[in-house]
C-alpha cells in the first residue's frame, strides 16, 4: 500500500486551494509548430484537456466541462445521461468554514508503527490536507499515543476521556480529523456522540478533494468507483444500527429479498454501469491513441509524486501560459497533453500526470492506476523530484514501485530521465547522481539542458535521425517534408532547382519518402 505523505513543509506548502471545487485552471494549448496537425493529434489522443468551461451539453453542476467531454459523439448522448446519473452524488463534507481538532494516533512501537516516516511529518500531511479545503483550518492539534489505530476502540479508555474533554470543552471547535486511513462506521457514530461534532477521516477527506479536481468525465467515474466501499460499509452499519435500535433489518420485500441485500444489489448495479461507462471511454482513449500514434508525435510522460511540480515544469517547457499549477494536492487527476518544441524543432506532447502518493486508501489507488496505464505507450518517461522536501526519498521509492507495479516496458523504465525540481530552495544544491539534471521549474533554469537530454532520449527511443535530402524545388518533396518529419534547414541550390533539407525524420516516414519519391 502506498503511504500518503504529502508534500508538506511546516504547513506553508497548501495555499487554502482547492478551496470547495472551485472553476478550474484553464489549459489552453500553446501555438505548436504545426498547430492543426499538434491540435488534432492533442485532441485525439490522451484525454486531453483544455478545462474550458461551460460548454456543451449536460454540464457539470459547477459547470466544468473538458475537451474529453465536449468531444464525445453526438450517438452518446443517451449513455452520457446515464453517466451522469452515476456521477450525482451526496456531498462527503459539510459546505462552509470549518474550525478543526487535528487528532493523531500514534503507535510508538510494535508491528503498527510506520516505518521510515515521522509522527511531526505525518500530522503535517494531516494538516496540509485539512487546509487544501475551502474554509477549513486546524485549530487545536493532539498527538495522542495507541496501539490499536485500526480497531474499533482506537484509543484506551483514559485517553478517550482526556481527549473528549479537551473537544468538548473547546467551544471554537467545530469538526474533527482523526488521522487513520478509514475509520470504521460504528467507531465514527461512537466517538461523534461522544464529542458532540463531525468526524472525518483521511480516506473521506482525500475523497472530496479527488471529487473537486476531477474534470473529464473519465476521472469522476474513477472517484464514482473508488466511493463503493465507502457506501458499501455505510450500508451494512447503518442496518445494523437500525436492528439495534429494534427496527428489523431483515424486512422483507416483494422480491424475497432482505432490505439490505435489495441495497447491496443496487451498489452492485451500480458497480457494473460504472465499469462499463470506464471500460467505455477508456476504449474510446485507446482507438484516438492509435491515431496520435500514427501521427507520430512523440510522448513524453511527466510522472513524480503529487506536489513536486509537474505541471510547472510541463508550463515552463511549453510555454503554454493558460497552464496554472497550483500549490495543492492532488491538483492534476485528469491527464493532459501539451505541444512543446525540442531545441531541433521536434515537436513532442508532454503528458501530465496524476501525482504518486503513498498511503492513499486502496479503492482510489486501484481506480486510478488505470489512468496512469497510458504512460506504457510513451516514447519517454520524466520523473520529477521535488528536492527541496525532506521525504524525498522516501517518494521516490514509492514512485519507482508504482511505477514498476504498472508492468511498464523495461526500455521505457531504464531510459526514465530523473530531475531534481524546486532546486532553487535548496541553496547550492548539486544533484550526487551523474545523470540527473537539477532544474527550477519555477524560476526557468536547467531547462535548456533539460530539453537537449529530453530530445536525445526521444530520437533514440523513437528511432528517428537527422538526415540531410535532396530535393526539386519543382516537386512537392519540400512542402511533403514540411508535413512529415521536421525540417531544421533549407539549403537552396538556384542554378540546379533543388535543396538540402535537414530534417529529423523517423524511420517510417523516410521508409515513405523514398517510396513516394524514388531516386
Ligand atoms: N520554489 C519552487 N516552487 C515550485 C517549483 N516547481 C513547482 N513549484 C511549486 O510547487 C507547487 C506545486 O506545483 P505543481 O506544478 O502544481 O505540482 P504537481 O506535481 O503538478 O502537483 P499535482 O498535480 O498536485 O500532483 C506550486 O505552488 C508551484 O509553484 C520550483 O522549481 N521551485
Ligand atoms: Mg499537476
Amino acid at each position: 500500500m502506498w503511504a500518503l505523505r504529502a508534500a508538506v513543509r511546516g504547513g506553508t506548502w497548501l495555499s487554502r486551494a482547492v478551496r470547495g471545487c472551485r472553476p478550474p485552471r484553464a489549459a489552453l494549448l500553446p501555438p505548436p509548430p504545426h498547430p492543426e496537425r499538434a491540435v488534432a493529434a492533442l485532441r485525439g489522443g490522451l484525454g486531453c484537456s483544455d478545462g474550458r468551461e461551460g460548454r456543451g451539453r449536460s454540464p457539470r453542476a459547477d459547470g466544468r466541462r473538458s475537451l474529453a467531454d465536449a468531444e464525445e459523439e453526438p450517438e452518446d448522448a443517451e449513455e452520457d445521461e446515464d453517466e451522469e446519473e452515476l456521477l450525482r452524488t451526496d456531498p462527503l463534507l459539510p459546505a462552509g468554514a470549518q474550525r478543526v481538532c487535528l487528532v493523531h494516533p500514534e503507535v510508538k512501537w510494535g508491528r503498527g508503527k510506520p516505518q521510515g516516516t515521522r509522527a511531526e511529518w505525518q500530522v503535517a500531511e494531516a494538516r496540509a490536507l485539512v487546509c487544501t479545503l475551502d474554509g477549513w483550518s486546524v485549530v487545536d492539534t493532539m498527538v495522542v499515543p495507541t496501539k490499536t489505530p485500526d480497531k474499533k476502540l482506537i484509543f484506551g479508555r483514559g485517553t478517550l476521556e482526556q481527549l473528549t474533554e479537551r473537544i468538548r470543552g473547546s467551544p471554537e471547535i467545530t469538526a474533527v480529523f482523526l488521522n487513520v486511513e478509514r475509520l470504521a462506521t460504528p467507531t465514527k457514530r461512537d466517538l461523534e456522540a461522544a464529542w458532540h461534532v463531525p468526524l472525518f477521516d483521511r480516506f473521506t477527506v482525500v475523497l472530496h478533494i479527488f471529487r473537486c479536481n476531477a474534470r473529464t468525465k473519465e476521472a469522476r467515474l474513477q472517484v464514482a468507483l473508488a466511493e463503493l466501499p465507502l457506501l458499501r460499509s455505510h450500508l451494512k452499519s447503518n442496518i445494523a444500527h437500525l436492528g439495534g435500535r429494534g427496527r428489523s433489518s431483515c424486512y422483507t420485500m416483494g422480491s424475497g429479498e432482505s432490505f439490505l441485500q435489495v441495497q447491496q444489489r443496487l451498489l452492485r448495479d451500480r458497480e457494473a454501469k460504472i465499469q462499463k461507462a470506464l471500460e467505455r471511454l477508456r476504449r474510446k482513449r485507446r482507438l484516438l491513441g492509435q491515431q496520435r500514434r500514427r501521427r507520430e508525435f512523440p510522448v513524453v510522460s511527466v510522472v513524480g509524486y503529487t506536489n513536486c511540480g509537474k505541471t510547472t515544469l510541463i508550463k515552463a517547457l511549453t510555454g503554454d501560459a493558460a497552464i496554472q499549477p497550483r500549490d495543492q494536492l492532488f491538483a492534476t487527476l485528469d491527464i493532459t497533453a501539451h505541444a512543446g518544441r525540442l531545441p531541433s524543432a521536434l515537436t513532442v506532447l508532454y503528458v501530465d500526470t496524476i501525482g504518486f502518493l503513498s498511503q492513499l486508501p486502496h479503492s482510489l489507488v486501484e481506480s486510478f492506476s488505470a489512468t496512469l496505464q497510458d504512460v506504457a505507450h510513451s516514447d519517454l518517461i520524466v520523473h520529477v523530484r521535488d528536492m527541496s522536501h525532506p521525504e524525498t526519498e522516501l517518494q521516490k521509492a514509492s514512485v519507482l514501485s508504482a511505477l514498476r507495479g504498472l508492468g511498464l516496458p523495461h526500455t521505457l523504465l531504464e531510459s526514465m530521465v530523473e530531475v531534481h525540481n524546486k532546486v532553487d530552495l535548496v541553496p547550492g544544491y548539486t544533484p550526487a547522481e551523474p545523470d540527473v539534471l537539477a532544474v527550477s521549474a519555477l524560476l526557468g533554469l536547467g531547462l535548456d539542458e533539460l530539453m537537449a537530454r529530453v530530445e536525445d532520449a526521444i530520437l533514440r527511443a523513437t528511432g528517428r535521425r537527422t538526415l540531410t535530402l535532396r530535393v526539386r524545388l519543382a516537386g512537392p518533396q519540400l512542402s511533403w517534408l514540411h508535413q512529415e518529419a521536421t525540417v531544421q534547414a533549407v539549403d537552396v541550390i538556384p542554378e540546379a532547382g533543388t535543396a538540402d533539407v535537414k530534417v529529423i525524420i523517423s524511420d517510417s516516414a523516410y521508409g515513405r519518402f523514398r517510396k513516394l519519391f524514388p531516386g
